[in-house]
């Protein structure tokens, strides 16, 4: 397999998202959970994103997984890697956007680093280096409630010197409408004078073709779909892309079984998304205490999903407001209780694959993260969109048969999300 773009996402919610841009940009493209086993058969694809769970983790851990992804994707033949984060840049002054964009550029030999989160099509646009969420500066939006990373600066320049050793600058706005040449020259005066990492402006689709143009000629560059966008399309006009595919078709094709939710987002989107759910489906919400307290409460689920599941589909849920997660993180700690949390979905998700469920949505990256790597799918090919950002993903190589699964990033999609992805996955 020969690619021509490598990616590692930074939890597998965005690795779909990713994967579903580039697909619809015209690359054939794969998701791989990890780096896959050397037996699993991969179709011959033009991208390969690499699904970790490493936004947040301990940096090392971080840096030493993406790395390792790395030299992997090179040994595929890819030119490029970019480093998939979040549209709304979640991460802490500890890491791990800046210690993993480092040891990347290092790797692939220095320079300066493009870095852009901007993704228009969901809202998420960078003005003179500032992120805006929906119109709102990131740290007024709702990521100043989120439970592992509340994000409470606007200016990304600040927030990834905080991460970073090297120097951050920045690509303005004027400069990226001046086109690629541009771009380039000023890359070049960073380089010059020692930034390791650009975060550049983007508003709207053409600033990220310009984007990915520039970055396609380096070997390193950082940031969401949006950047993405801008590598495929430079990708394919570079005549590079043998033929574009209609490998989606494949990916849709009915897997039949049982269907379930497993929310664990705490995301505004989501808990909307949950309450519109709950007009036209059975919903389960969790008690997060008990959860805690011990393995009762996912017996109990378990059993309530087991009673209705064969008459439809049936959802499950963590998530709370922020005022709950609050509450639970002073008592438990923020990391502790969401890993039990994460540990309790899973366990669940796996008990209801156990039962007949072949389709199912899981709301959350690091909800995702823990259930797909218990429920051991090694790979997706990509399938329709859902919603932005959102792809049905089958399953490759699952020892379980196939399955549609759709991997929700917390803040993407409309009110309706969970009953339009069961209305695509059959
Ligand atoms: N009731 C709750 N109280 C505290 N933490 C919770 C609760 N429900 C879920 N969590 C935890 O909150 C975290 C939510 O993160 P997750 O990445 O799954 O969602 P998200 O951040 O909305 O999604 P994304 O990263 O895709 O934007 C998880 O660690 C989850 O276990
Ligand atoms: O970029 C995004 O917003 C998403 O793909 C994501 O990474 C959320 O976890």
């Amino acid at each position: 397999m020969t690619i021509l773009l490598g990616s590692i996402a930074d939890d597998y919610t965005g690795a779909s998202d990713l994967a579903n841009t580039l697909t619809k940009n015209g690359l054939r493209t794969v998701q791989t959970v990890g780096i896959p086993d050397p037996s699993l058969v991969l179709p011959d694809v033009d991208a390969v994103v690499v699904s970790m769970k490493i936004r947040s983790v301990a940096a090392a851990e971080a840096v030493a997984a993406a790395t390792e992804a790395e030299r992997w994707l090179r040994k595929c033949g890819a030119t490029h890697v970019l480093y998939k984060v979040c549209s709304t840049f979640d991460s802490t002054d500890a890491g791990n956007i800046g210690p993993v964009t480092e040891a990347l550029n290092i790797a692939a030999g220095g320079g300066t680093v493009l870095v852009t989160p901007a993704f228009p099509e969901t809202g998420r646009t960078v003005y003179l280096g500032h992120l805006f969420v929906g119109g709102q500066p990131l740290n007024e939006s709702p990521l100043k409630d989120h439970p592992l990373n509340p994000m409470h600066d606007a200016n990304l320049v600040r927030v990834m010197a905080r991460q970073s050793r090297g120097a951050v600058d920045i690509v303005d706005l004027a400069t990226v409408s001046a086109g690629a040449g541009a771009v380039k020259a000023r890359l070049e005066a960073l380089r010059a004078a020692g930034a390791t990492a650009a975060i550049a402006d983007a508003i709207c689709e053409p600033d990220l073709e310009t984007l990915g143009e520039v970055a396609l000629q380096t070997p390193v560059s950082t940031g969401a779909s949006g950047l993405g966008l801008g590598l495929a399309r430079a990708l394919t006009r570079s005549g590079r892309v043998s033929s574009t595919s209609a490998a989606t078709a494949g990916a849709m094709r009915p897997v039949g079984g049982l269907a379930a939710i497993v929310a664990g987002s705490c995301s505004s989107a989501t808990l909307r998304q949950l309450d519109v759910a709950e007009r036209s489906l059975p919903v389960l919400r969790l008690n997060p205490e008990k959860l805690l307290a011990g393995p009762e409460e996912i017996y109990a689920a378990i059993s309530w999903a087991g009673d209705r599941i064969s008459a439809g589909p049936v959802v499950v849920a963590a998530s709370a407001s922020p005022q709950t997660v609050s509450r639970l993180q002073s008592q438990y700690g923020r990391d502790a209780s969401g890993h039990a949390i994460e540990t309790a979905t899973s366990i669940i998700a796996e008990e209801l694959m156990t039962r007949g469920v072949r389709r199912l949505v899981i709301a959350g990256g690091e909800t995702a993260g823990a259930a797909v790597d218990r429920l051991a799918i090694p790979a997706f090919l990509i399938g329709l969109e859902i919603a932005p950002g959102v792809p049905v993903l089958r399953t490759v190589g699952n020892k379980q048969g196939d399955m549609l699964l759709a991997l929700k990033s917390g803040n993407f999609g409309g009110e309706d999300f969970f009953t339009a992805a069961l209305a695509m996955m059959h």
